[in-house]
């Protein structure tokens, strides 16, 4: 593994903190010399885990409702919030699950968990007035696939789930947020990335959308569907992947450099049948000044 000096981006603060110029530079040279020509996971492990302690350190105060991502990155996040709470440095956090994953990782750390309902719950008061009470999440923090450098736009979703994840329910949650973390190693932070973005398509027009992407990117992409068990291919073989929403996944894998995921996603926004993809703009807030309760 690479010499993994771990990067986190503040998105919607896009202010870029990197590890290797804060806090500790003997930590670094530590790590560097560690990892050198016979670097190991466990030295990668040692910086990201660092970078979820700061992490929770820097962002999570007691009583703040916490989007809590999925991944490696995360779960060392998860467990040291528990920890925290277990020591008494934080109280009264709700965590909020991006996965299955995530709320079970959390559950065994101890963590209160709530679940984020997208929509305005509508509430009455004593004069029978409707009114809207905005859930909000104060901060999130997640892993990443990638991250373009200078827009801090992440994509999510490579890999194929690992239990029960969504793409949709994590971006609702990641946009949510009043902020966002991603905890990435810095091999994760490029300019001109290539590989797959994954994108959730209606499965009974699945192949409409798939054509209508692969003309748009036609010599930039290819359009995969994406297999539930056994090998990939264009149609997904045998026994394609369905979400738990009932969606087809396409893997939309560039192999010439993307100029801009932004345009990549505002392009899939607009085939019909495209549910979702993993590209993570950064997002206004959902409300700058929630009423919440939870
Ligand atoms: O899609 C994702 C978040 O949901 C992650 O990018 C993905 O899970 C990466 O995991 P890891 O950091 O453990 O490789």
């Amino acid at each position: 593994m690479a010499l993994m000096w771990t990067s986190i981006s503040a998105i919607q603060n896009p202010s870029f903190i990197n590890f290797k110029n804060i806090n500790d530079r003997r930590f670094f040279r530590a790590i560097t010399r560690a990892s050198g020509s016979s670097s190991t996971v466990s030295d990668g492990s040692s910086v990201l885990l660092r970078a979820a302690k700061h992490t929770v350190d820097t962002y999570i105060k007691s009583g703040m409702v916490v989007g809590l991502g999925s991944g490696q990155a995360s779960g060392m996040a998860i467990q040291y919030l528990g920890q925290q709470l277990r020591a008494g440095a934080l109280k009264d956090i709700v965590g909020i699950p991006m996965s299955i994953t995530s709320a079970t990782e959390a559950a065994t750390s101890g963590i209160p968990l709530d679940q984020y309902q997208d929509t305005s719950q509508v509430c009455t008061d004593s004069n029978h007035l409707l009114y809207f009470l905005l859930i909000g999440i104060d901060f999130a923090f997640d892993d990443a696939d990638i991250i373009e450098e200078g827009t801090l736009v992440a994509v999510i979703g490579r890999q194929r789930p690992r239990g029960d994840e969504s793409i949709i329910e994590e971006k609702s949650i990641l946009n949510a947020a009043d902020k966002l973390v991603f905890i990435v190693p810095e091999n994760r932070f490029k300019g001109g990335l290539e590989g797959s973005i994954p994108v959730q398509v209606q499965s009974l027009n699945w192949m409409d959308a798939a054509e209508e992407i692969d003309d748009m990117f036609l010599g930039d992409a290819e359009v995969w569907r994406r297999p539930y068990i056994g090998h990939a291919g264009p149609l997904g073989g045998d026994f394609p992947l369905i979400t738990k929403e009932g969606h087809n996944v396409l893997d939309v894998i560039f192999t010439s450099p993307i100029q801009s995921l932004a345009e990549v996603a505002e392009s899939l926004d607009k085939v019909e049948g495209v549910v979702d993809h993993g590209i993570v703009s950064k997002s206004p807030l959902v409300s700058s000044s929630p009423l919440y309760s939870l």
